[in-house]
This record gives structure tokens, C-alpha cells and sequence, in this order.
């Protein structure tokens, strides 16, 4: 597993290893005992999936609140995103602050987004297949959405927001500005 560092310390780009033949490749796309060893570990105990029709689909920015966050490592199984962390831990000296990576069925690449971080995407093709692992269990009450597009934010989504197609949930969600995070910088 390729570990790359983005500008939030916490935040990772992980890329497994493929191994190709002439049938195609075989990867391991999570190892956790590998990982473990790397001081990266975490334990995953539900697999999500999601397919967006459209490009310019926008899931987010998601949270869930404190005792249900969730740490999440995202991948693409067809088309590409644009994948988006942003550090809403108080006291973080990286508060506000976000990353953007491209992940893609091609490229193989997981974000690895830690709690304390909101999370979202961007699809940049047609019928994107995303895969993500979280290590807490879906709290619907503990559900959390902001706006996407908000000021103080400033995020490079790198679409235009006419083409943007939103959930209900996402359209309604509050202002970054107006938000105050439950989450809670602890220095390592
Ligand atoms: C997230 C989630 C949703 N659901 C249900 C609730 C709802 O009826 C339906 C669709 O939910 P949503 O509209 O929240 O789905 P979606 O907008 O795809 O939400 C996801 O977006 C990305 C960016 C994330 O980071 C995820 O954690 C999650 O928040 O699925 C579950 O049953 N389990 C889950 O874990």
C-alpha cells in the first residue's frame, strides 16, 4: 500500500498495490494488519455504496456527531470523484481547512477521512460507483449535512454549481458559517 500524505496531516491517500495478469489485476484494497503496523489502523464495521447517475452529482459535506462519527476510507469501483475532507475539529490548527483528491476506478487511490471531518464528493463521470468502509455504525439521528458551497469555506470542487445535482437533504443543509461543529480537536 502506497501511503501518501495531503496537506491536513490526517488525511491520507491510500493506493494499493495491483498485481496484473492477462485476466486483469488482483488488489487488496484494505489490510489490517498492514495497516496496523503503519500506526494507520482502524476498525471498518460497515461497508457503504453508493451510485450517482449523473456527473456533477454532490454528496455532502456529511458528518455524523460524537458518540457515532466515523472515520471513512473511499474509493471508486467506476468513474471518478472528486473527494473532499475538511477539518471541523475546534481547536485544530487546521480548522476550516480542506482537501481535495481525485479518486478513480483507474487510479486506485482511497481517501482516508479521520472523525472530525466533514466528508464529500463530487462525481466527474457518468454511472460513479463509490465504495467506502466506516468504523461506526449508521446513527441516523446523528446525521449531519453542510452546505456544500459555503462562504469561509471557499472548496475547488472544480464544477460549476448550475451543474451541481443535489439531495434534498444537501439543498437544505446550514451554512458553514452558521454551523457550529460537535467535534473537538485533541492533540496527538
Ligand atoms: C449513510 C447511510 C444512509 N442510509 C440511508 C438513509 C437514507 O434513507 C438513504 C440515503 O442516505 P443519504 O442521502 O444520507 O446518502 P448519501 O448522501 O450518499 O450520504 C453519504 O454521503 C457521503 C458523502 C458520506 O460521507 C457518507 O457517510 C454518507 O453521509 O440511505 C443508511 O441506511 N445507512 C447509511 O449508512
Amino acid at each position: 500500500m502506497d501511503i501518501r500524505a495531503t496537506d491536513l496531516p490526517d488525511v491520507k491517500v491510500l493506493t494499493p498495490r495491483r498485481f496484473g495478469d492477462a485476466r486483469g489485476y488482483f488488489s487488496e484494497t484494505w489490510n489490517a494488519a498492514r495497516m496496523a503496523a503503519t500506526g494507520l489502523s482502524t476498525e471498518f464495521v460497515q461497508d457503504n455504496e453508493s451510485l450517482s447517475a449523473k456527473p456533477g452529482t454532490l454528496r455532502g459535506l456529511h458528518y455524523q456527531s460524537p458518540p457515532f462519527a466515523q472515520s471513512k476510507l473511499v474509493r471508486v469501483a467506476r468513474g471518478s470523484v472528486r473527494d473532499v475532507a475538511v477539518d471541523v475539529r475546534r481547536g485544530s490548527p487546521t480548522y476550516g481547512r480542506w482537501v481535495a483528491e481525485v479518486l478513480s476506478a483507474e487510479n486506485a487511490a482511497q481517501l482516508l477521512v479521520p472523525r472530525g471531518f466533514l466528508h464529500g464528493f463530487v462525481t466527474l463521470e457518468p454511472d460513479t460507483l463509490v465504495l467506502y468502509k466506516v468504523d461506526n455504525g449508521y446513527d441516523a439521528a446523528s446525521d449531519g449535512s453542510v452546505f456544500w458551497n459555503g462562504a469561509g469555506l471557499d472548496i475547488d470542487w472544480g464544477v460549476a454549481a448550475a451543474d451541481v445535482t443535489l439531495s434534498d437533504k444537501d439543498r437544505a443543509a446550514p451554512a458553514f458559517q452558521d454551523w457550529v461543529s460537535p467535534f473537538e480537536y485533541v492533540a496527538a
